[in-house]
């Protein structure tokens, strides 16, 4: 691109000489060949130009995708309850195609716009100052003007940003919940929410226009206010003898030089508002902390006792100022190898935190987790992770295939009967072995095309092959019939034995063989021991227990 700012710059000086000398009667044959060399080259460097700095932009826009992908799947659990999934989609695809143009091609139409300007000038203050002072009036009145309207545009720019990134994250919600939405017969609300969003986006689109608008007609209105005056000026002085023809000619294309790049210069303020709209929101996600990843690699949970001591915990604040939610206190427990520790409680009485913090999702405020000697705060969280095998109630599924889902951070290889044992174990074999695709058939988004008891069991069967020394269910077999889950349980009870195991569960029936039962009441354990001992001494225990008989009973 400089080599076209360069060599176009040598065009109007040419054209001056082909005025002159066809003017005086000679067909300057040097000239024209070096006119067209000339236009030649600046066509094939402007073309290479542009090209390159596509390609290069397209790097550019991969290589931030990719450190942005990087970055969000190093954040913590808690980075994303605060946060839409949608609205990060949208930062990651339309944010960064916004970067793409500002960090290719404006900035360097800028930087050569700037050279050419400054080249364009040098030669016209040679070829004639006074008139070079009257165009470059007209260029700074243009340079005035556009000062406070990139400002605005800047605001307004932001605002279309952050509205495009609600707009898509409540449109990914929507559609995920899309059963929701029709069960409950929503459509109609769903069509106003949506409609609310997109008009907000057009009302925010009309007015960036509107500025927009305004923003290049001010500058050609300088520039041809600047055209007039070098005509009548020069026409003047070319009556008057005391400029060339070839010289007015030069000017008039110079000033052209001097246009483009200046309304470049325009867009380029107009876009570099909007880029640094999209920028503020990337630059921050750049900055989140990451979670954690010093600490202990060597950890082996195997024959290790998991120790909770002097726990408490608190949600951060869902929104700036507000207050923590405070969840846990005062936590102890150990879970021994070999055993099975149920938690139990009312609902919202911090169970499946316990097990978010087991897995380390979130820091700790006060107390210690410990797998023998080893603090969860010394070891490195995925380290610490690896050593776990974790079913959650809702199953959660990757888009993909059965193989996918079964192999998901996986990092052994396993053959096919490895994994069709895992799904034996978890009594989902016969349903995968008489899919038409078998371990390859597709799950569907969030594991859509499979039933919720077949989601659970994947699930389980998932957890069977990490073969990790410790194993946290939480409600794991609640979406199955009393008999698929009468015989997961066993195959879990066959899994159990040689691990340190977590159970949630709702349904006491399940647990009532576990080595030991831990009461949650409001944060607190309130109780801990076999189902006989807790049944007989501890009223929230076996309040749990005559509630469910109860309700049993009335569902019978
Ligand atoms: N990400 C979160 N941010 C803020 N508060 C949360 C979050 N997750 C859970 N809570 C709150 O923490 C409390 C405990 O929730 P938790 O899910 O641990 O209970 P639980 O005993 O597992 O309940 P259930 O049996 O219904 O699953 C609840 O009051 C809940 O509202």
């Amino acid at each position: 691109m400089l080599v076209e700012a360069t060599v176009s710059l040598s065009v109007p000086l040419l054209t001056r000489d082909f005025v002159d000398m066809t003017g005086s009667g000679t067909l300057p044959t040097t000239t024209i060949t070096l006119l067209l060399v000339a236009m030649s080259v600046e066509a094939v460097a402007g073309a290479v130009g542009y090209f390159m700095l596509g390609t290069a932009g397209h790097g550019i826009v991969a290589n931030m995708r990719r450190g942005l992908l990087g970055k969000l799947v190093r954040l913590p659990v808690g980075y994303f309850d605060k946060q839409q999934s949608g609205a990060l989609a949208s930062r990651m695809v339309n944010d960064t195609t916004t970067l793409h143009q500002i960090a290719t091609y404006h900035i360097v139409s800028l930087l050569v716009g700037f050279l050419t300007v400054i080249g364009a000038v040098a030669i016209l203050w040679m070829l004639d100052w006074r008139m070079t002072l009257l165009l470059f009036s007209g260029v700074l009145v243009a340079g005035l003007l556009l000062g406070p309207v990139t400002f605005v545009i800047q605001k307004i720019s932001e605002k279309v940003m952050n509205e495009t990134a609600l707009f898509s994250g409540r449109l990914t919600n929507l559609f995920h919940e899309i059963r929701l939405v029709k069960s409950h017969g929503a459509e109609e609300w769903v069509d106003q929410d949506g409609n609310t969003s997109i008009e907000k986006l057009r009302r925010l689109g009309v007015k960036e226009t509107a500025v927009q608008a305004i923003l290049a007609p001010m500058v050609s209105l300088a520039m041809m206010g600047a055209l007039i005056a070098i005509l009548g000026y020069g026409g003047a002085r070319v009556g008057a003898g005391t400029l060339e023809m070839g010289t007015l000619v030069a000017f008039i294309l110079y000033l052209f030089h001097v246009a483009i790049p200046i309304t470049q210069f325009s867009v380029f303020f107009s876009e570099i508002q909007h880029a640094l709209g999209a920028s503020k929101h990337l630059v921050a996600m750049f900055e989140e902390q990451e979670e954690r990843h010093s600490g202990e690699t060597q950890v082996d949970a195997q024959a290790q006792p998991l120790a909770v001591e002097n726990l408490d915990f608190a949600y951060p604040a869902r929104e700036e100022g507000g207050e923590p939610t405070k969840v846990l206190h005062d936590i102890n427990l150990t879970m021994q190898p070999g055993e099975v520790t149920a938690l139990v409680g009312a609902s919202g009485s911090g169970k499946s935190t316990l097990l978010s913090l087991l897995l380390g999702f979130y820091e700790t405020e006060k107390g210690r987790i410990r797998l023998g000697s080893l603090d969860l705060a010394e070891a490195q969280p995925a380290a610490w992770r690896r050593q776990t095998a974790y079913v959650s109630q809702d199953a959660p599924m990757i888009s993909g295939s059965i193989r996918d889902n079964l192999l998901l951070g996986c990092e052994q290889p396993h053959s096919d009967e490895d994994l069709f044992r895992a799904l034996k174990a978890a009594k989902l074999d016969g349903v995968v072995a008489e899919m038409p695709d078998g371990l390859n058939s597709d799950v569907g988004e969030q594991g859509g095309k499979l039933s919720g008891g077949q989601r659970q069991r994947l699930a389980i069967a998932r957890a069977i092959l990490r073969d990790a020394p410790v194993l946290i269910l939480d409600e794991a077999t609640s979406h199955l019939d009393t008999q698929t889950e009468y015989e997961v349980q066993s195959a879990l009870a066959e899994l159990m034995k040689t691990r340190t195991t977590v159970v949630v569960a709702h349904r006491l029936t399940t647990i009532q063989d576990a080595d030991q039962i831990v009461v949650f009441d409001q944060g607190r354990i309130v109780g801990s021991g076999s189902h006989e001992q807790l049944n007989q001494s501890n009223t929230v225990y076996s309040e749990l227990v005559a509630h469910q008989f109860k309700t049993r009973r009335q569902a019978a």
